[in-house]
């Protein structure tokens, strides 16, 4: 059996917060969640605002800590003090990532911290690795003298795209990453995703709660409601046959 990229063990995380002028209200954001991400493979999280999904995100980059539960990245217990060791096998895209480029820095410039900070290559390495992922993106070499303002909306989400995978992860987590895209720019992103999960074997972990974009591209889907898993399963599986009324009433939702 091939051991998974990613798995979840029995994950519980709660909020205190503040309830009138004393009182303090226990909010269980996440109760007794398990899954597992296999290599080459996407689980889609899907819920409502408020289901949990981001608290489960910032789980799993280490921005917050588990109550209780594991985090096993290929194998390996992984704490929040690990996660500098880890960040280039995890790397996270949130919404509308182009936005967040900086608008006076070239692109070819933006890589080369990226790689600066996190890998020990020379110059000409570094200069080969940030043309050979423009390339894997579908730009072009001369794309790094290239300041963000002067990029479409196409190649914007792609120069988003090769900032997260130049370090070459093995898991990519896109939350709610292309609900902002109108619908041809994200056909567009999706099959680029597709084809470099085809080609270098890289998994994903889509958390959105656009139903449309889970039926076509995960493999295996979660359903959080209220900080619990409902339904788990292979995404056509949870389509065709879903065992909670919460979940047949989000994918009809979807198919309307
Ligand atoms: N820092 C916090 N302090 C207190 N409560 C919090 C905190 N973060 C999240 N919560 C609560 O935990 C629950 C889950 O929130 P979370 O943000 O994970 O949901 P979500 O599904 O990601 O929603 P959204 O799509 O709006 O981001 C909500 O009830 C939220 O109010």
């Amino acid at each position: 059996m091939t051991t998974p990229l990613l798995e979840i063990r029995q994950l519980y995380k709660s909020y205190q917060k503040a309830q009138g002028i004393f009182g303090r209200k226990t909010i269980q954001a996440l109760s007794d969640i398990s899954f597992s991400l296999y290599p080459g493979q996407t689980l889609a999280i899907v819920g409502e605002t408020g289901s949990g999904k981001s608290t489960l995100a910032k789980l799993l980059v280490g921005i917050e800590k588990p109550d209780s539960g594991e985090i096993l990245l290929e194998g390996q217990a992984v704490t929040i003090s690990d996660y500098k060791k880890y960040n280039h096998v995890i790397r996270y895209i949130f919404q509308d990532p182009a936005r967040s480029l900086n608008p006076h820095q070239k692109v070819g410039q933006m890589l080369d911290d990226v790689l600066r900070y996190s890998t020990q290559l020379n110059e000409e390495q570094r200069q080969d690795k940030i043309h050979q992922t423009l390339q894997q993106l579908g730009l072009m070499e001369e794309h790094a003298d290239y300041y963000p303002h002067m990029f479409s909306g196409g190649q914007l989400q792609r120069v988003a795209l090769a900032r997260a995978l130049i370090m070459d992860p093995k898991l990519l987590i896109l939350d709610e990453a292309l609900t902002a895209l109108d619908p041809s720019l994200r056909a567009q992103i999706v099959n680029l995703l597709l084809e470099l999960q085809k080609s270098t074997g890289l998994s994903y972990l889509l958390i959105t709660n656009h139903l449309r974009l889970v039926r076509h591209i995960s493999d295996h889907m979660l359903v959080l409601h209220q900080g619990k898993a409902l339904d788990y399963g292979q995404t056509n599986e949870v389509f065709s046959n879903p065992q909670h009324d919460y979940s047949r009433k989000l994918i009809k939702s979807a198919q309307s």
